[in-house]
């Protein structure tokens, strides 16, 4: 008779990642696919960890904007790539969140003990958005298609308008309030008072960081060039606050204090991160840069209520922080997603706002101040860009080596989604 056996908690090592360099919209990759892109960041994984012919656990992968032809994005680049085709795939969507949600779903499956080792990432393009074509020709299309007769197809050609030509094109706009993220993150600058030097120093800074982590050789192993492209194209390393300072507002009218400079730019990139057990690694003569931890999502009303679209990882991290008994202070290193400028400053004022922990979080006390120089300290998506789905992956690789390099400590992962979602994380050593 067999042996009933309860499920272990088992420790999950992240090994590495790999991603291509993010090239700005319409750039060097306005040829290239999601698969093009997802399989390249793969390819690099298997290539830099040998993985040729291996089966992986599963991939999980995303993308925000996906043709229909994607409809299983992930399991169609494993196709495509060196790993092998026994390797299982899944889609993930969590807008912005989608790679760190990939990273999180994987995670629980090797600590549940379904598998022992995952590829997690993300990968989106908007060069290559998925234009749709317009309602009414859709339906003459599907007409045209089941018409049994050349005169009833006839008929039906002959409804076609040249209005009917104006594709549908997606729009970086959520679809309950009509407003883009950008609008929505000028709202919350609003009521946090962010100023417009804060943001621009910010932005400054991320630039500074990643060129310097670039000048260093820190991404010598982490990123694979692609379509000739060896540096993520959206750095400008002499992106100064005076600089900044004279760009005009993109976004909360004439007296906005957004910028082109302050916001993320559209940005097309993918990336991919190796999560396995601490023996599956040893057995593949594999690294543990280290653990993750603990996740948490968060999800704000920012429809009916008053919350920031942007504002969820406000709320994850505190309820994360509890239940993994820190404080958050106890971290070496923070690693905020910079969608824009404005809502990581948004985020940590909210933490050090007593009202906002009484009222909104129910707290007695705020979270209280991080030291800002032990934030995203080799730049984040302000200067590398900001693929959507792709951001997690870039992030949890590059604070698994931080702290891999650094040979100890804890760092804190937050990343604000379309939807008014969050999606955060802690990595220890
Ligand atoms: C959860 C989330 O992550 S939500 C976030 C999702 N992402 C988004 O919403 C993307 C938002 N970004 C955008 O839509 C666009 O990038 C915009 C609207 C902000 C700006 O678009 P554009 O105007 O096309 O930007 P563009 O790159 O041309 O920059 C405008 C100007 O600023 C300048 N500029 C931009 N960045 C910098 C910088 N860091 N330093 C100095 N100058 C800069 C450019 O050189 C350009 O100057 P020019 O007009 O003299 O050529």
């Amino acid at each position: 008779m067999a042996t009933r056996k309860s499920p272990a908690v088992r420790k999950v090592a992240i090994v590495g990642g790999n991603r291509i360099p993010f090239a700005r919209s319409n750039g060097p990759y306005s040829r290239a696919s999601n698969q093009d892109m997802f399989t390249a960041a793969l390819d690099g994984l298997v290539s830099r960890f040998s993985l040729q012919g291996e089966v992986i656990g599963e991939v999980a992968a995303g993308a925000v904007l996906k043709h229909s032809k994607d409809f299983n994005l992930a399991r169609e680049s494993v196709l495509g790539s060196k790993l092998s085709p026994a390797t299982p795939a899944s889609d993930v969507q969590m807008a912005c969140g989608t790679g760190l949600q990939a990273v999180i779903n994987v995670a629980h499956k090797i600590a549940l003990g379904e598998i022992d080792s995952a590829i997690a990432g993300g990968v989106d393009t908007t060069s290559d958005a998925p234009l749709a074509v317009n309602a009414d020709l859709r339906q003459i299309l599907v007409q045209l298609n089941a018409a049994k007769t050349l005169a009833d197809r006839l008929k039906l050609v002959a409804k076609i308008r040249p209005g009917h030509i104006v594709p549908e094109i997606p729009r970086n706009a959520e679809p309950r309030t009509g407003l883009s993220m950008g609008e929505h993150a000028a709202l919350t600058a609003k009521v946090w008072d962010i100023t417009r030097e804060a943001q621009d120093e910010l932005a400054a800074t991320s630039h500074r960081n990643l060129a310097a982590a670039y000048d260093r050789g820190f991404f010598d192993d982490l990123v694979t060039p692609f379509l000739k492209l060896t540096r993520d194209q959206n750095l400008r390393p002499d992106s100064s606050v005076e600089k900044l300072a004279k760009l005009k507002p993109v976004y909360g009218g004439p007296d906005g204090t957004m910028t082109a400079g302050n916001s993320t730019p559209l940005t097309d990139g993918a990336s991919t991160v190796l999560l396995a057990t601490e023996q599956w690694a040893k057995a593949h003569n594999l690294p543990v840069l280290a653990y993750l931890t603990f996740s948490q999502t968060a999800a704000v009303d920012y429809v009916h209520g008053d919350e920031g679209l942007l504002m969820a990882p406000a709320y994850a991290v505190p309820r994360m922080l509890e239940r993994a008994g820190l404080t958050l202070q106890d971290f070496d290193f923070y690693e905020i997603h910079e969608a824009f400028a404005s809502q990581v400053l948004a985020t940590l004022k909210a933490w050090e706002d007593p009202a906002f922990a009484k009222e909104k979080l129910g707290l007695d006390a705020p979270l209280g101040s991080i030291d800002r120089t032990k934030l995203n300290v080799n730049g984040s998506s302000l200067a590398a860009g900001h693929p959507f789905a792709a951001t997690g992956g870039r992030i949890v690789a590059t604070l698994a080596k931080l702290l891999n390099e650094k040979g100890s400590g804890r760092g804190l992962i937050s990343i604000c989604a379309a939807g008014g979602q969050g999606v955060t994380a802690i990595l220890e050593k």
